[in-house]
């Protein structure tokens, strides 16, 4: 059976590619209340939706950044929310050339006789609110798996499992005019070398396609958000030319050239770790037939978030530090970053061992 051609085709085509375009990302702005609430704990900053609105416009409004990013992924309150001149966020983001996207997931559960393995949930009216998404000004979403590496992990029911709700909701979004980001990420937890990550990645990445291929999922409409491929966290650091190698050899066995766009996450990298390594895959004289870009949430936003620590007299100098990072993760789609943008806050590592969302 052929690939979906639903009354969206066009459309999601030409947005996959606009979001995959070279020089411009995604800014994972999508943080669910918990997980926006440990970001703000983080500085002492009450979770309460008028702080909650106060980051977020302080990003959608940092003069320039905007330029160099594609899209911006949303959490719901989020798209239908204003600036405190009363004008609708999604408004700013077209005005700016960045398009509206929205997280439709709604967390992990424990999959039953796991090692705490998990799947994840939202199906529920998922094609309704997709429809009201759209309606909305989004066209497209994000939907996140996670799976972990460890002496049996992953188990072939958590890789099937989930790669079939990638797939599942990845159609439905497809159905409805929303371009699915395809989001299976491998933890970083462990004491592994590169080379598991990377044959976990593969593995992971193998059933994915084949489950979107099943599930007839266009995928020049779809986007890919992996992992980088690294070592685990409690193993020794390795070099970026040395994580690009891995990690574009990876994609390059599992991902169709008919996705336009690989957008990375972070995982909880340093801000400057995750464009090095980003900058060092798009160095790597190899066939890339996709665009490799981010789609950070931590690597974008630490630095700014710990600038402006919820002080209304903080938000230049915050913006500044967004600007510095949306910049260097630009120069990095292209290969062209030279390394050391931004302030000391850009080198601090993010990762929380067994971090839960
Ligand atoms: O649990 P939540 O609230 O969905 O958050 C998960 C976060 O992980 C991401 O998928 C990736 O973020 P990082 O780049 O910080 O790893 C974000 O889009 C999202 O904000």
């Amino acid at each position: 059976m052929s690939a979906f051609v639903g009354k969206y085709a066009d459309e999601l085509i030409k947005n996959a590619k606009y979001i995959a375009t070279p020089g411009k990302g995604i800014l994972a702005a999508d943080e669910s209340t918990g997980t926006i609430g440990k970001r703000l704990a983080s500085i002492n900053v009450e979770n309460i939706e008028a702080n909650r609105q106060a980051l977020r416009e302080l990003l959608f409004t940092s003069p320039n950044a905007l330029q160099y990013l594609s899209g911006v992924i949303l959490f719901e309150e989020t798209l239908y929310q204003n600036t405190s001149d009363g004008k609708p966020f999604v408004e700013v983001l077209q005005e700016n050339n960045v398009i509206p996207g929205i997280k439709v997931d709604k967390g992990v559960v424990e999959l039953a006789g796991t090692n705490g393995e998990t799947t994840t949930q939202g199906f529920d009216s998922l094609g309704a609110r997709c429809q009201q998404y759209y309606k909305a000004g989004a066209r497209f979403a994000k939907w996140r798996a996670v799976l972990k590496i460890g002496p049996t992990e992953p188990s072939e029911l958590s890789i099937q499992q989930n790669a079939q709700g990638l797939a599942r909701y990845a159609i439905i979004c497809q159905e409805n005019g929303l371009v699915p980001i395809v989001e299976p990420e491998i933890l970083t937890d462990g004491n592994h070398d590169i080379a598991k990550c990377a044959a976990v990645t593969e593995t992971v990445l193998a059933a994915v396609y084949k489950a979107l291929n099943d599930h007839h999922v266009l995928l020049e409409g779809t986007l890919l958000k992996p992992n980088m491929v690294t070592p685990g966290s409690d193993s020794p650091k390795v070099p970026p030319a040395v994580i690009a190698e891995h990690t574009v050899t990876a994609l390059r066995r599992t991902v169709p050239s008919a996705v336009p766009g690989i957008v990375f996450l972070s995982g909880g990298q340093s801000e400057e770790e995750a464009t090095l390594n980003l900058d060092a895959m798009n160095k790597l004289e190899v066939l890339k037939p996709w665009t490799l870009s981010f789609s950070f949430g931590r690597a974008l936003q630490q630095s700014t978030l710990k600038s402006w620590a919820g002080k209304k007299d903080n938000i230049t100098k915050a913006q500044e530090a967004f600007l510095a990072r949306c910049k260097a993760n630009s120069e990095a789609t292209l290969g062209k970053y030279g390394g050391g943008s931004g302030t000391g806050l850009a080198s601090e590592s993010l990762f929380v061992k067994g971090y839960k969302y």
